[in-house]
């Protein structure tokens, strides 16, 4: 078995940072890694939204062409960016343990009030944009695409109140001191694999080398909640620009996994929500139902007009 693996990931910040967590837990497991950069086109195309970028596996697909001609062993994700279904020549190898999963507010007003009737948020995801005209319907959101650095600098100029973004993101930054609101995770129920890291490879990577890389990387109690909402997402046919949502936990015993899913209307009016518990051997399924009952109590009418209102756009 060979023992120096080159791990593919973005150039940003937060890629890097969790490259390096993977090249730290190699090292740990008598490895020797290397980090390679690899620009996708997520990085490239700033000027407008992911929804509007339209393909799905816009950080992905730069780094799976890595894999495929051997320029990388692995490729690092974050677990959220990485599309529903990936290609047959690839498999996801393991998901680490994941971090806090909430959404926050990050603002450089330490009294950052969100009954302000004026506020402005930023943000760029369908979900998060929907769950304000929810949860919080007098603030106006605005644009904030770029990496987290890029954002930030937008907050700095007074271009919004506060940012909406995910803890694990944040926290990984060391940007914990700008949180002024932690958003309840039962309303604001996070993207499908938030705050956890996904390991990609190549189904003809070497089997002893992958047991290898599963058994030093992968977390199972968090690999057993993202196979259930990983399952959800399949069956909701949807990418990171429908706004649907997924959460699974595992039982205090482990035996259990619990998954809340559902789809928010662009406008935020309708909400529809699942919440179902199965055994952990039998997540994918729960995903797969929960979905179809979040589909046929409405979730399938929301999806139509999303995808009308997309096209006519
Ligand atoms: N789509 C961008 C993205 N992908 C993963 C994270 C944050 C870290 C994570 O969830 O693991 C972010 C930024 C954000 O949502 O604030």
């Amino acid at each position: 078995m060979k023992t120096s693996i080159r791990i593919g990931t973005r150039g940003s910040k937060l890629a890097l940072w969790q490259a390096n967590h993977v090249a730290d837990q190699l090292a740990a497991a008598g490895l020797t890694p290397e980090i390679v950069i690899i620009t996708t086109k997520g990085d490239v195309v700033l000027d407008r939204s992911l929804d509007k970028i339209g393909a799905k596996g816009v950080f992905t697909e730069e780094l799976e062409e890595g894999l495929r001609t051997g320029h990388v062993d692995i490729a690092v994700h974050s677990a959220k960016d990485v599309q529903s279904s990936i290609p047959a020549d690839l498999e996801l190898l393991a998901f680490m343990e994941r971090e806090r999963v909430n959404d926050v507010i990050v603002s450089f007003d330490p009294n950052l009030d969100l009954q302000r009737p004026d506020l402005v948020l930023g943000t760029s995801s369908t979900r998060r944009k929907a769950m304000l005209r929810r949860f919080l319907p007098h603030a106006t959101t605005a644009e904030a695409r770029g990496n987290l650095q890029t954002r930030l600098r937008k907050l700095e100029e007074g271009q919004y109140h506060g940012l909406v973004l995910a803890y694990a993101g944040v926290h990984r930054m060391e940007y914990d001191k700008l949180i002024r609101h932690v958003l309840p995770e039962t309303q604001y129920v996070p993207a499908t694999g938030q705050g956890s890291v996904a390991i990609e490879c190549a189904r003809s990577l070497d089997p002893e080398l992958k047991a290898h890389l599963r058994r030093s990387l992968d977390h199972p109690a968090t690999h057993a909640c993202l196979a259930t909402e990983r399952a959800f997402l399949r069956t909701m046919e949807g990418g990171c620009s429908i706004p649907s949502f997924a959460l699974a936990t595992l039982s205090a015993d482990g035996q259990h996994v619990q998954l809340h899913g559902g789809l928010i209307s662009l406008d935020g009016q309708e909400f529809i929500e699942e919440a179902q518990t199965a055994p952990v051997a039998q997540g994918e399924a729960l995903g797969v139902r929960v979905a179809e009952n979040v589909l046929a109590r409405g979730g399938q009418q929301i999806l139509d007009s999303i995808r009308r209102e997309r096209s006519e756009a």
